[in-house]
């Protein structure tokens, strides 16, 4: 598929490996043209890949790796050079260089917020190069498996996100503002501030848009990040630094590393980031706020729900909607659907039976259904169980493993699961912890309740603990205001076509209710995430002429 050829690659490359050369076509330096140092289709058992380190500007291996597994066959297919605690010293050194007010703010190395609007132009037009583009989505499947079409909405959220900060929008994002002062000569003047050396950390799910929307809002706000990006999937970000070292990301800005869970909090302990983003589980989100003692925001999963109105309509879209929200990428968003309520008029319909019907379209072979990367099949079946010994549950459709395949053990493999639940029995203090445990696999709880049942409902929601997407399915302007009003996630859709997943760059994403909160995407994410408020007050005078020193106060 592509054209190999052996160059020198970017400055940061130390090892001589092969690069892959194909995306010419436009009239761009001649640098912009190689930065793969992997084929997507060829990584495999037999000619594994290998993911290295970048630190202060150099591309590291390391004496311990860390072999991951193809997802569809078990086969060790990537080798990803992980530090160990005795490894980190250069990445210590490396963050602390960086001081608290940052590389770049309004009065130091302004010239660098315009450097990052024309890295932002070219790496954004990187993407939209078909073969840049399709080289990243089937990289993602490689490791991520998701169908093409998922893969690439990653791909191209991602390019329209930097489209979104070319030119001068990076400056913008660091606008001030002024308020006259008292007297003469004073004004005070609101700023955003970097908070200098930060930690990135970022899960599987989405290998290259969550990683690099955070890491570029870190960058375009004067941060010095560290970024660790789960290992299983590591080999798209790492190729994606090499795609934004040629567009003139400088090789010293961003710190790269793979390491185990126990060799990052060392680092973060030693090195003291100002700040860490941790996207992932909330177990691991709760450890790591005591451990950074506060200094981190959170976007951890959520068990999201959806709630159909009583206005019946668009069954078909509703129902496609639902099979999305709950079954692509195997369920596998912090997004994906997992509580879905519907309202007693829609007995009548077949909503149930079309979700099925769709449910079961899903296959192995187009990936629009595969490989559960945290949770067994075993586990996902053993929590189904349980949940049918709740009186009044039921099997709606699923609840088998996948056949024919050769997915590893350590993985799932489950067919899109729903199973229907009795709300007064969801509402149980005895079972609304099993009943609300998320599952990040194809998994989901469906219920019903009637117009008079929907402060149960209400109750319900006020009870989770993790506030991130919801939806609230009607048209019916009295039923929205009423749910959205005793609700509070932070990324909630609104109406006939609302949905839980999907949300792409223009859109906020992110938990409410949380003062660690973090967002994602929207200049108002990156201001909020990557910066702090300073005030400068300027205070001039002149001191009024005849001033006299006043008696003491
Ligand atoms: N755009 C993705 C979420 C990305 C996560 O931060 C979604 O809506 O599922």
């Amino acid at each position: 598929m592509f054209n190999f050829v052996v160059t020198r690659g970017v400055r940061a490359s130390s090892s001589p490996r092969i690069i892959c050369s194909a995306f010419s076509s436009f009239n761009l330096p001649r640098s912009l043209h190689s930065f793969a140092t992997v084929d997507a289709e060829e990584i495999s058992g037999y000619k594994p890949s290998e993911v290295l380190n970048l630190v202060q500007g150099k591309w590291v291996g390391s004496s311990n790796s860390n072999t991951i597994v193809d997802p569809l066959n078990g086969e060790s297919f990537i080798k990803v050079a992980e530090v160990d605690e005795n490894g980190i010293q250069p990445f210590v050194e490396s963050l602390s260089s960086c001081p608290k007010h940052g590389v770049h703010n309004p009065f130091k190395a302004p010239e660098r917020y315009l450097m990052y609007g024309d890295i932002s132009t070219k790496a954004a037009h990187m993407l939209s190069l078909p073969k840049v583009s399709d080289f990243f989505t089937r990289l993602i499947q490689r490791v991520s498996p998701k169908s093409y079409q998922q893969a690439f909405g990653e791909v191209y959220v991602t390019q329209k996100f930097l489209e979104n900060f070319c030119g001068d929008q990076v400056r913008f994002l660091a606008r001030s503002f002024a308020v006259p002062g008292n007297h003469l000569g004073q004004q005070s003047h609101g700023f955003r501030w970097p908070y200098g050396p930060v930690a990135i950390i970022t899960p599987f799910n989405f290998p290259l848009e969550i990683p690099v929307l955070q890491l570029m809002g870190a960058l375009y706000m004067g941060n010095k990040p560290v970024l660790k990006v789960d290992s299983k999937v590591s080999i798209v970000m790492e190729q994606m630094l090499r795609l934004l070292h040629t567009c003139g990301l400088p090789v010293e800005d961003v710190d790269f590393i793979n390491s185990d869970g126990k060799t990052m909090n060392k680092l973060l302990h030693e090195a003291n980031p100002r700040m860490t983003l941790f996207t992932g589980s909330s177990r691991v989100a709760e450890k790591l706020a005591l451990d950074l003692k506060g200094k981190i925001k959170l976007e951890d999963a959520g068990f999201d729900w959806k709630i159909l109105g009583p206005d019946v309509q668009q069954e078909d879209y509703i129902a496609w909607v639902c099979d999305q929200d709950a079954y692509a990428c195997s369920g596998q968003k912090c997004s994906a659907q997992s509580l879905l309520f519907i309202h007693e008029n829609w007995s009548h319909t077949s909503l149930i039976s079309k979700l099925k019907d769709l449910a079961e379209r899903r296959k192995l072979e187009d990936l629009t259904v595969g490989p559960v990367l945290t949770v067994t099949t075993d586990t996902m079946l053993e929590h189904m169980n349980k949940l049918l010994e709740i009186p009044g549950s039921k099997l709606l459709f699923g609840g088998q493993p996948l056949k024919d395949h050769s997915i590893p053990s350590i993985y799932g493999a489950i067919k899109p699961t729903a199973i229907y639940v009795p709300l007064e029995e969801i509402v149980k203090d005895k079972n609304y912890e099993l009943v609300t445990k998320e599952i990040f696999g194809p998994f989901q709880i469906v219920t019903d309740y009637k117009s008079s049942q929907l402060s149960i409902v209400l109750d319900a929601l006020e009870r989770m603990h993790a506030h991130l997407t919801a939806a609230v399915v009607s048209n019916d302007p009295l039923f929205l205001q009423q749910v959205i009003g005793n609700t509070v996630n932070g990324t909630t859709y609104a109406g006939l076509r609302a949905r839980t997943t999907g949300a792409p760059q223009n859109h906020w994403f992110g938990p409410a209710g949380d003062p660690r909160g973090a967002g994602i995407g929207t200049p108002e994410a990156i201001k909020l995430v990557w910066s702090c408020h300073r005030e400068i007050i300027y205070d001039i005078g002149p001191v009024p002429k005849n001033w006299e020193i006043p008696p003491s106060t």
